[in-house]
C-alpha cells in the first residue's frame, strides 16, 4: 500500500483465554498457535487495510485478560478508536463479563458512558462443539446494548476473523458519517508519533 494512511488504535479486551492474541495473530499473520501463552501487559501489531477506498493502519492492541494484569493493561486504553470486546462461546462467564469489560474500557479510556463509540462484540471459538452461549443470546444482548455489531469467529479455523476486523473499521466510518465528523481529507498520520518504529511491540 502506498500513500497516506490513517492510524487506527484498536483495543482487544476480554477474559483471559478467550482468544484475543489468537485473533490478532490470525488477522495480522494468518497464524494460529494451539499452545499460546497468556499475555502479560499488552502487545501490539500493525496491519494495513483499505476500507471504503481509504487506507488505514490498524494498530491492534492485544491486552492481558487476567485480572492480576489489570494495572498493566488499563493505561493503554486512552486514544482508542475502536474496541473489540471478546468472549469465548464455550465459556459463559466470559460472556457475562462483557459489561464489566465495557465499563473498564470507558472508564480508563476516559469516555463518557452513553457517548457513541464503536464497540464490536466477538464470540470466539465457534469451532468448539460444547457451546455455552447461544448465538441468539449474544445477538439479543448486543441489540439491547446499543446495537453493537456481533461476529462469531474462530481464530483456529479463520472463520469470520478478517470480516470482524474489517467490519470494525466500517462501523467506525458509519459512526463518523452519522456524527458528521469524518475529515474531508484523509488525515496523514505520522506513525512514529503514536507507535514505536517497528510494526509490533509489547509493554508490561
Ligand atoms: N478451539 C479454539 N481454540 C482457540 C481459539 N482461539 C484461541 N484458542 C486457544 O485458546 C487458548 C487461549 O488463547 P489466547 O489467544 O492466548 O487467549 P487470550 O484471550 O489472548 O488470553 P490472555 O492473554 O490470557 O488474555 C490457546 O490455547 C489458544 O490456542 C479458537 O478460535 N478455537
Amino acid at each position: 500500500m502506498t500513500g497516506r494512511s490513517k492510524l487506527l488504535k484498536v483495543v482487544l479486551l476480554g477474559d483471559g483465554g478467550v482468544g484475543k492474541s489468537s485473533l490478532m495473530n490470525r488477522f495480522v499473520s494468518n497464524k494460529f498457535d494451539s499452545q499460546s501463552f497468556h499475555t502479560i501487559g499488552v502487545e501490539f501489531l500493525n496491519k494495513d487495510v483499505t476500507v471504503g477506498g481509504e487506507n488505514y493502519t490498524m494498530q491492534i492492541w492485544d491486552t492481558a485478560g487476567q485480572e492480576r494484569f489489570k494495572s498493566l493493561r488499563t493505561p493503554f486504553y486512552r486514544g482508542a478508536d475502536i474496541c473489540l470486546l471478546t468472549f469465548a462461546v464455550d465459556d459463559r462467564k466470559s460472556f457475562e463479563n462483557l459489561p464489566m469489560w465495557k465499563r473498564e474500557f470507558l472508564y480508563y479510556a476516559d469516555i463518557k458512558e452513553g457517548s457513541p463509540f464503536p464497540f464490536i462484540i466477538i464470540g470466539n471459538k465457534v469451532d468448539v462443539p460444547n457451546r455455552e452461549v447461544a448465538e441468539d443470546m449474544a445477538r439479543t444482548w448486543c441489540a439491547r446494548n446499543g446495537n453493537m455489531p456481533y461476529f462469531e469467529t474462530s481464530a483456529k479455523d479463520s472463520t469470520n476473523v478478517e470480516k470482524a476486523f474489517i467490519s470494525a473499521v466500517s462501523w467506525l466510518r458509519d459512526m463518523e458519517d452519522q456524527l458528521d465528523i469524518r475529515p474531508v481529507q484523509t488525515n496523514s498520520v505520522d506513525l512514529s508519533k503514536r507507535s514505536k518504529s517497528s510494526n509490533s511491540g509489547c509493554c508490561s
